[in-house]
């Protein structure tokens, strides 16, 4: 029976302990444990909130090269039936963060012990699902001291064979906005309607409302998606419900179409509000910066790619994805890139089950590549 790599074991643990954002405790006790194993004096770590800095000094340092990995999970149940599934109830890796946090901790172990000339700086970030652990831990004193000049993240992609690494240049991610909106109106019984002013039927008007944002009021040569992907309201089944929410995403390629849609939002709302004599409150919650990949990099990451024996280079389109990675992005020249891991089930799904032979494609070919870029 062949033995079960390092990396694809450390994703199974990892796997079985998804926590959200900023509760990321565990994780992160595990990763330090596993970096203090392989510590040595060219290695330096530090703490942010649940997130992890590891600086690895070069021999003949010119530029610094960041590598981010994201490390929290997701609410979902799962679904998968495997033996190593998550043991925290209601919580699973359904996103593919503990394939990024293994890939990482593959390439600076590698590192670890192989000295190369460029620093490397390692990035275990929180709070990728929201509200976003990006945008502040590049306010840390800690990222401010030991700025990268360069900056790489990949991204699992279930619907890529495994060995394909997709990527393109210039935008690859959209602007994200969450969106809550809180309805508030009278409830009573349910065999008095016109008593009461019904938040449960404002609610399916709203979201139906908010649908035609997208296909009326954006360009259709542009593109956005406006998501709802919670409702609740009410009590019980005969009880008229006197308060209601949708929780749902915005996604946008540019944000102009941000503005528009908001503003579309603001002005239904305010219609729901008429219509309906109901109080309504608008929070947008956290939004995400695009991932906007820089040329030069990315387009010498593509060549690399494409000549490279271990994986197969596909120039992708971009996705309506978000990914706070677009923070460090808009700060620091690198590039972000998909990694085939072929899944029945996509991300955000309860059955996700990524293909673990792209780990130790990926640790390789991250290690090429910043042998080469190290080096160089
Ligand atoms: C890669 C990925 O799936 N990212 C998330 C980011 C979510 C941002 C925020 N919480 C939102 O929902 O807008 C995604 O859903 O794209």
């Amino acid at each position: 029976m062949s033995q079960l790599s390092p990396f694809v074991a450390i994703r199974r643990d990892l796997h079985q302990i998804p926590e959200i954002g900023f509760q990321e405790f565990k994780t992160q006790a595990y990763l330090l444990n596993y970096l203090h194993s392989i510590q040595n004096d060219r290695m330096e770590i530090e703490t942010w909130r649940t997130g992890i800095f590891v600086r690895i000094a070069g021999t003949n340092p010119r530029k610094t090269i960041g590598y981010r990995a994201d490390i929290d999970g997701l609410p979902i149940k799962e679904q998968t039936e495997l033996a190593f599934a998550s043991q925290h109830e209601d919580y699973m890796h359904a996103c593919g963060h503990d394939f990024h946090m293994s890939i990482a901790l593959g390439v600076l172990t590698h590192f670890a012990k192989h000295a190369i000339e460029d620093n490397l700086l390692f990035i275990f970030q929180p709070a990728e699902e929201g509200p976003g652990g990006a945008e502040p831990m590049m306010k840390s004193e800690t990222m401010q001291k030991w700025k990268p000049d360069m900056i790489v993240a990949l991204h699992v992609a279930p619907e890529y064979p495994v060995g394909t690494i997709a990527v393109k240049e210039g935008l690859l991610f959209a602007n994200t906005s969450e969106l809550f909106i809180d309805l508030k109106g009278k409830g009573g019984h349910a065999a008095y309607p016109h008593e009461t002013n019904d938040m449960v039927i404002a609610a399916c008007q709203l979201v139906g409302q908010l649908q035609s944002i997208v296909s009326r009021n954006v360009n259709p040569l542009d593109s956005a998606v406006i998501t709802i992907g919670k409702i609740t309201g009410g009590t019980v089944q005969n009880i008229i419900a006197e308060e209601a929410r949708l929780e749902g995403t915005i996604r946008t390629l540019n944000a102009e179409s941000m503005n528009k849609v908001k503003s579309r939002i603001r002005a239904l709302v305010e219609g729901i509000k008429a219509g309906f004599e109901c109080e309504a409150e608008i929070d947008y919650g956290s939004m995400y910066y695009q991932v906007d990949n820089e040329e030069q990099l990315t387009r010498e990451f593509m060549k690399f790619t494409d000549e490279a024996a271990e994986v197969d280079f596909y120039h992708c389109k971009e996705a309506m994805t978000g990914e706070d990675f677009g923070y460090m992005l808009k700060e620091i020249p690198g590039f972000m890139f998909w990694l085939g891991v072929q899944s029945e089930y996509g991300l955000h799904h309860a059955k996700l089950n990524p293909n673990e032979r792209a780990i130790d494609l990926a640790i390789t070919h991250l290690v090429n590549y910043f042998t080469f870029k190290g080096n160089s």
